[in-house]
């Protein structure tokens, strides 16, 4: 289900425009809900013997929009399905403007929750039209009411011309903009979201994000989208949560995240790191690449030095090293820096090419807001 912009326009029926396959809605015509408070607290969940969800609490604020971010299999999509009412928790309880939903005694139907649920593979009706999919959340509205919000619902994805089309006549993109009309169109105070772009063309990634996001900020929905990517949780959230192992394991601007991460774990999510082992001394702790700046840790306490390679500066003062690979990657160089007391190179990224090559001698320094001092970690 690939989607790009050629297959869209030969994929489009006679009767539309071509040209505005690839365009938007106008901006400002989504409709608006009433923006609820979110709550998690003490949210616990098992498949069978297996732990999911091990006692999140997690309150989202009304039109607020947080990712839940982790790997693969770290509970991210039950914590949603538990939210939608798809799973049961096991223990603890979810709250929508402090009315439980979901608790040891309350189970509200999904259909109640006042939730709209987009999936990651769009859960498109094939034998359905694109219109009646898209209005399948509205059977408790009067017909013609429920067409109305429905084309409107398609108008603002761009794709009004396309209510009697099924959904194999459109190409991914375009189903993924009707998966997003069908959440919107009953106007629901929360929207959930699994990995919503991920089936798309990196081409088309970052315009659907960006119609997408404007389109959530108009309903004004407390969205949560689920996604492994740390940069479109950073590009599309408030706050970012997360996950690790059934726990959240931090929230956050994705400022907060970034400069300053809860663990080495949390840390290496946001950015590659060169990581040394040490010891504080003196306030301080030696590394191959430098003396860094212990901050708060006591003296003697076993370190783990974690170091961006964005924050490695080639030439100037600093400890000397070898050039030992050199990748040019468009937007920014990676060199490798071989330095005395490491087997692994320090990796450094610059914008741009310098004046090096593989085996000239350089010397490398370090920018203290890219270097990160956690507790010594084993793996
Ligand atoms: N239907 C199921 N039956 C049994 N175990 C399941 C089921 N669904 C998920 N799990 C397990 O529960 C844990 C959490 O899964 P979940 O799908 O919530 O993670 P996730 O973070 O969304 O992962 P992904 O990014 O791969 O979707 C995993 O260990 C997974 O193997």
């Amino acid at each position: 289900m690939t989607a790009n912009i050629q297959s869209t326009v030969a994929k489009s029926p006679e009767s539309a425009p071509s040209l505005e396959r690839t365009a938007w809605g106008l901006r400002g015509t989504a409709g608006v809900t009433i923006a609820a408070r979110l709550g998690f607290e003490g949210v616990t969940h098992h498949y069978g013997s297996e732990v999911s969800l091990r006692g999140i609490d997690l309150l989202v604020e009304p039109g607020e929009v947080v990712s839940l971010l982790g790997r693969s299999g770290c509970g991210k999509t039950t914590l949603l399905r538990v939210t939608a009412g798809l799973e049961m928790p096991s223990g603890g309880r979810v709250t929508i403007n402090g009315r439980e939903i979901a608790g040891p005694k309350t189970h509200v139907p999904p259909e109640k929750r006042g939730i709209g649920l987009m999936f990651q593979d769009y859960a498109l009706f094939p034998h359905m039209t694109i219109l009646k999919n898209v209005i399948y959340g509205l059977a408790s509205t009067p017909r013609a009411e429920a067409e109305r919000q429905g084309h409107r619902a398609l108008a603002r994805v761009g794709l009004e011309g396309f209510a009697s089309a099924y959904p194999h006549e459109l190409s991914g993109g375009e189903q993924q903009r009707v998966a997003l009309a069908r959440a919107i169109a009953p106007r629901p105070s929360v929207l959930l979201m699994d990995e919503p772009f991920s089936g798309l063309d990196k081409r088309l990634r970052d315009h659907v994000r960006d119609e997408t996001l404007a389109i959530i900020r108009e309903t004004r929905a407390t969205c949560i989208i689920v996604t492994h990517d740390p940069e479109e949780a950073m590009r599309m959230s408030d706050r970012i949560a997360l996950m690790r192992s059934g726990r959240l394991l931090q929230i956050g601007t994705a400022r907060d995240l970034y400069e300053r991460p809860i663990d080495l774990y949390a840390a290496r999510f946001f950015s590659e790191m060169n990581e040394f082992n040490g010891v504080v001394s003196h306030g301080g702790v030696e590394t191959p690449a430098g003396i860094v700046d212990a901050g708060t840790r006591s003296e003697g306490s076993a370190v783990t030095v974690g170091i961006r390679p964005q924050g490695v500066r080639l030439g100037g003062e600093g400890v000397p090293g070898r050039v030992v690979g050199h990748r040019f990657l468009g937007e920014v160089d990676l060199y490798d820096v071989a330095v005395d007391g490491s087997d692994v190179p320090v990796k450094v990224r610059t914008r741009g090419p310098l004046p090096y090559g593989v085996g000239d001698t350089v010397s490398i320094a370090l920018e203290a807001r890219d270097v990160l001092v956690f507790d010594k970690v084993s793996q």
